[in-house]
């Protein structure tokens, strides 16, 4: 098996095929609706919040909703009362089951619920996504997280209708060097092992550093990225605000980190500082106009062209050209 990940993989040009990267299409379909970008804000706590997510159901954008501290049915009937879709996440314990009990009893539901939990290759989460698609059979299900093909066909056949891939490569995560799993450091690889299994589509989760690396997710099969690090440290986002020598940051935390979990227990997560960095509407915009340039250098007009590249590894047993025969 390739060994590679996103800073040693590079995407080859084919010839363009339009005049102006505006005739790229950076849109879509996912779970019903059609989004601008294949990129999602990770469902964390230093990432988003109330505020930005209904800016982003407003604007076009795909987004899920952290699961702490939040009462989810408020959550959902706020986003209902303002027009826009709702999107949130569960974990697995009876507290997350009576979230779906009252959102189907209140008539609220959901039209994304995003089961995130840090080894969700497991029984409980088979348990988890029966329940919802028991209660609320329209909701789409997002299951995760995991890291290998037999994950990725678990789930799908235990009725998830996306499944998220990313064991530890997150830029707070912890996981690897505290348990010794995981796919950190291989992530763009594992993602490309596991589309090939996968019928339906997957997020890739964590390990995003640059804009490019959408455009390679996209490559190796993922239908949506989700982004945590590059997301944290907006004027908006909701993480503290830190001053360092005349310099402002915002902290960014694991979701498994003792500051979300208010406790020091089976801590897989850090806290970091992400220097403060404009609007995140700015940001969006840039990520949008940087895919259309992947596209182009694809030779395509849309997101599914960026697919049909060859590639190369750089360094490493796996270098060489990788060519689409
Ligand atoms: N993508 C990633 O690599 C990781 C992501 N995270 C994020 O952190 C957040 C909290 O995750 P999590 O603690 O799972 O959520 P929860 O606190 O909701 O716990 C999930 C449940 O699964 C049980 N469980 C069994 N094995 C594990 C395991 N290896 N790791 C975690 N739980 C396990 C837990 O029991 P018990 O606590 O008693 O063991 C608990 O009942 C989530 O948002 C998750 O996505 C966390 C770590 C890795
Ligand atoms: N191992 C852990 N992973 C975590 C934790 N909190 C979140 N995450 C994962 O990271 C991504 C974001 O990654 P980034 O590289 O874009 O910053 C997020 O979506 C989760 O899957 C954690 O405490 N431990």
């Amino acid at each position: 098996m390739e060994i590679f990940d996103y800073d040693n993989v590079l995407l080859l040009p084919r010839q363009c095929r339009v005049e102006s990267r505006a005739e790229c299409d950076t849109g879509v379909d996912f779970g019903g609706r059609r989004f601008k970008l294949p990129v999602v804000p990770a469902n964390m706590k230093t990432v988003v919040d109330e505020r930005i997510t209904e800016w982003m159901a407003a604007n076009g954008y795909f987004y899920v909703m952290h699961r702490f501290d939040l009462d989810n049915v408020a959550y959902a009937k706020r986003m209902r009362d303002l027009g826009l879709y709702v999107s949130i996440s569960s974990g697995v314990k009876p507290a997350d089951r009576d979230v779906i009990d009252r959102l189907a009893a209140e008539g609220v539901g959901a039209d994304y619920i995003t089961i995130d939990i840090a080894h969700g290759h497991a029984e409980s989460v088979r348990q988890m996504i029966a329940y919802i698609k028991q209660r609320l059979p329209n909701t789409f299900v997002i299951a995760g997280n995991v890291g290998t093909p037999e994950g990725v066909i678990d789930l799908e056949n235990w009725g998830a209708d996306a499944t998220k891939v990313g064991i530890g490569p997150g830029k707070v995560c912890i996981t690897r060097l505290k348990t010794g799993f995981g796919t950190g450091g291989w992530q763009l690889s594992a993602l490309k092992w596991c589309a090939r299994v996968a019928t339906k589509p997957i997020i890739a989760d964590g390990g995003i550093r640059h804009h490019g690396d959408i455009a390679k997710s996209v490559r190796f099969g993922a239908a949506m990225v989700m982004v945590g690090s590059l997301f944290a440290g907006h004027e908006e986002s909701p993480g503290a605000t830190v001053e360092v020598d005349g310099k402002l940051y915002k902290e960014y935390y694991g979701s498994a980190s003792d500051f979300n979990k208010g406790e020091y227990k089976h801590v897989e997560g850090k806290r970091i500082l992400e220097p403060v960095k404009g609007k995140l509407g700015d940001t969006l915009r840039e990520m949008q106009e940087d895919l259309q340039s992947s596209i182009s250098y694809a030779g395509g007009r849309q997101l599914n062209d960026l697919r049909r590249v060859n590639y190369v590894i750089l360094g490493g047993e796996n270098a060489g050209e990788h060519l689409l025969m």
